[in-house]
């Protein structure tokens, strides 16, 4: 991890994350890509056993001090997200007293379910964690979180269960979008090779604006590692935002707020950003 040396670069593996990465390649002289599930990469970059990750906005607001954030970056959404899925087998107004399990993949999602759980629902559920397998995760609860590609596989097989969609209920109540991933980079390897960061954020923007423009080549790749039609993909990813513009950045900074009301978070969050030799307009010209 030391200069002239390639730098560990984190890449959620689920379809959410694609545009940002879809044109990034996995390993050059200044970076190699690793694919892990955010819970995952949130470990190994608190460690230190990344440089760079797409990491869960939850992960960046706990380690704040310790990061940095790749700007216009974010994996978003304003109203329905399609894969932040709470699959209940009984009524809302009993899951709120009931039990729910969690996906142990998650951080941000986990934290915004309790969050409009505790001071939204005015519910009080008890929470149990578990793998991401529904059935196995209903068998104990009411209610399981899912979420990325294992939420999008359960929406299509288990339509005779009731699904609370995080990202829309989050908008009902704040009128504000929410930001779940965010790429952040650790703050001595940002000062120790600023070159190499430099070269992977404006790798991940082309690859969003290229993605972006023609989301073809992303839905067939959906279709064909995942399932479902094309018109499923197209809609998925036009409901994704994956820039991090003011108003998503106000609504993570609620976010933040109200995980340390409730003793989520330890400390206030200051969203703190790395300088990146090009603007995003300059990458999009
Ligand atoms: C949009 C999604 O957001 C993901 C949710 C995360 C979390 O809950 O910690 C982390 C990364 C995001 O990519 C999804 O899972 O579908």
């Amino acid at each position: 991890m030391s200069a002239n040396h390639r730098i560990a670069i984190g890449r959620i593996d689920y379809a959410n994350a694609w545009p940002l990465y879809h044109y990034v390649q996995d390993r050059t002289p200044q970076y190699e890509v690793v694919y892990r599930v955010p819970a995952e990469l949130n470990r190994m970059l608190r460690e230190g056993g990344l440089d760079m990750s797409t990491v869960s906005s939850f992960a960046y607001g706990a380690n704040a001090d310790e990061y940095v954030l790749l700007p216009d970056l974010s994996v978003s959404s304003e109203g329905p997200v399609q894969s932040i899925l709470l699959f209940m087998k009984k009524p809302l107004e009993d899951v709120l007293k009931g039990t729910i399990a969690l996906t142990a993949t998650s951080a941000t999602s986990v934290n915004l379910l309790k969050i409009l759980m505790s001071l939204h629902l005015k519910g009080n559920p008890a929470y149990i964690t578990g793998e991401p397998d529904l059935e196995t995760m209903l068998r104990s609860a009411d209610a399981a979180l899912l979420i990325g590609d294992s939420a999008i596989r359960a929406s299509w097989s288990n339509r005779e269960l009731q699904v609370l969609d995080l990202g829309r209920l989050w908008q009902e109540w704040t009128g504000l979008g929410m930001t779940y991933a965010v790429a952040a980079v650790r703050k001595e390897s940002a000062q120790r090779n600023p070159e190499a960061v430099d070269a992977v954020y404006r790798s991940m923007l082309a690859s969003k604006l290229r993605s972006l423009r023609n989301l073809k080549p992303l839905i067939h790749k959906g279709v064909s590692f995942i399932g479902g039609d094309e018109m499923y993909w197209r809609g998925y990813f036009s409901g994704l935002k994956y820039d991090f513009d003011s108003g998503r950045q106000a609504g993570l900074e609620l976010y933040f707020r109200y995980a340390r009301r409730l003793g989520l978070l330890e400390r206030e969050v200051k969203l703190e950003f790395f300088r990146p030799t090009q603007t995003a307009e300059q990458v999009n010209e």
